[in-house]
């Protein structure tokens, strides 16, 4: 039987993504070349910046914003840093330097080389993204990374305490309180005497994804992120209300937020249908609106005939976030294939993983998960490769990469090659 749609997506009125693209790009073109004025001109438009100087804060600032905070806060935040941390150092720990003898003489090896600055951009607009500051600066700092440079709107009053406490706590050495396009573009011209950064990192509205997009080749970046993505599969064992609050949970992020349900039965695809408008009424606004629009929008209901079918269903929409609550939590674990990150059980929620658990939370969207993980520690290290070869190696060596140059028609290469037979003398006296 193929998948049965319960409740079907309407989808969005279409948008032309493209004017995100052009604004983006006169933009980047106006900061290149009016550098500081430029981005001090679009913050005060865009984001009703006020001064004159430079949006830089000051590490007393960020170190002082705790006192703005109550202390139970203070204890959550360092309670996800922690965690944060110890799976980003365990992660950090997994992956290893490397020497090796290919052949008798020919010696290789890998290293694993911090970038030099990565610059990290923490969003503000309707959501204050404390957790967002920890995810991206503490993997930065876990990966070795000597400098981490950050951006955050301003907001009215400055960015939110918490934020710039989370960021202290993460161990940022520059922040300047400037976001969107203009924020990015900061990071990575180095304007207001920032380094420039290697690589941007972290999640953002559709100009910041853009901004991005659009500056990588030249800089790095972790990804493109798009708008956060759930699916949750569940089986006769899932209690309907709490898949409904999960899902309701995801939808709050916005109105182009998707979220899926993929369940094996119909009493519970049935009950979860009747649950969820339920549960976003009581939502404050504007979490009700959003949640709302996703739901109806992009939410779907979907009926699958067993647990390989709600699998295979899962790998091809490739969700940001998968959530089994199902039996068998080892079967799920072992048979799932394309996911950002992957929430086992039903005592677990997605909530946990986006703001204290220890995995990360900048993940891949809009079906990347196919082609990419989440950010981890990797995204902030090269992982390059060394060669040395000693002469008992030379002759085999010598002659396979002359013949595979001579067969691409590359006759220097093959003299360059051949050369390392003779030595060095050879050389000298041949000049
Ligand atoms: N995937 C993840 O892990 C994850 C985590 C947290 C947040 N997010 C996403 O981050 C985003 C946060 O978005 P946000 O808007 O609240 O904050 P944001 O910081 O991403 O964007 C705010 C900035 O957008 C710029 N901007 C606004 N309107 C503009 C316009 N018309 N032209 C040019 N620039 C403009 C402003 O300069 C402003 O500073 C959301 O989309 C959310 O889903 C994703
Ligand atoms: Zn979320």
């Amino acid at each position: 039987m193929p998948i049965h749609h319960l409740k079907a997506a309407p989808g969005l009125p279409p948008q032309d993504a493209s004017d995100t693209a052009d604004t983006v790009a006169i933009m980047l073109a106006r900061l290149r070349a009016g550098r500081e004025e430029a981005a001090r001109d679009y913050a005060r438009r865009l984001d009703g910046w006020s001064g004159d100087g430079t949006p830089e804060l000051s590490q007393e600032a960020l170190a002082g914003a705790h006192r703005r905070l109550p202390v139970t806060l203070c204890e959550d935040i360092a309670y996800a840093h922690a965690n944060i941390r110890a799976f980003a150092e365990a992660q950090r720990a997994s992956i290893t330097e490397f020497e090796t003898e290919l052949r008798p003489g020919l010696v290789a090896g890998q290293r694993l080389l911090p970038l030099t600055c990565a610059g990290a951009y923490v969003p503000g607009g309707r959501y204050a993204h404390i957790a967002s500051a920890l995810m991206t600066i503490t993997t930065a700092r876990a990966a070795g990374v000597p400098q981490v440079t950050a951006c955050t709107p301003p907001g009215k009053d400055g960015p939110h305490p918490a934020i710039l406490h989370a960021m202290h706590v993460a161990g940022v050495d520059r922040l300047l309180a400037m976001g969107g396009v203009q924020g990015i573009a900061a990071l990575a011209f180095g304007l207001f005497d920032l380094p420039e950064a290697d690589l941007l990192a972290g999640p953002g509205n559709a100009f910041v994804a853009e901004a991005k997009r659009q500056l990588f080749g030249p800089v790095g970046i972790d990804m493109v992120a798009g708008p956060t993505d759930s699916m949750i599969l569940a089986d006769a064992t899932a209690s309907p209300r709490r898949v409904a609050l999960d899902l309701v949970s995801q939808a709050e992020h916005g109105g182009t937020s998707p979220v899926w349900l993929v369940t094996d039965h119909r009493p519970l695809a049935e009950a979860v249908l009747h649950e969820v408008p339920r549960i976003i009424e009581t939502l404050p606004e504007p979490n009700r609106q959003a949640a709302a629009t996703a739901w109806e929008a992009l939410g779907e209901v979907m009926l699958a005939e067993n647990r390989e079918e709600m699998a295979a269903q899962a790998d091809v929409y490739a969700p940001e976030h998968l959530h089994a609550q199902c039996a068998a939590l080892d079967w799920w674990r072992d048979r799932l294939s394309a996911y950002g990150s992957l929430f086992l059980g039903a005592e677990t929620t997605v909530a946990f993983g986006d703001k204290a658990a220890g995995p990360n939370h900048v993940l891949p969207t809009g079906r990347a998960a196919r082609y990419t993980g989440g950010l981890s520690v990797h995204k902030f290290l090269k992982c390059v490769t060394w060669q040395r070869v000693e002469p008992r190696a030379l002759p085999e060596l010598a002659r396979a990469s002359a013949g595979i140059s001579r067969a691409e028609g590359m006759e220097g290469h093959a003299r360059a090659a051949e050369d390392r037979l003779t030595g060095p003398e050879a050389r000298l006296g041949g000049l």
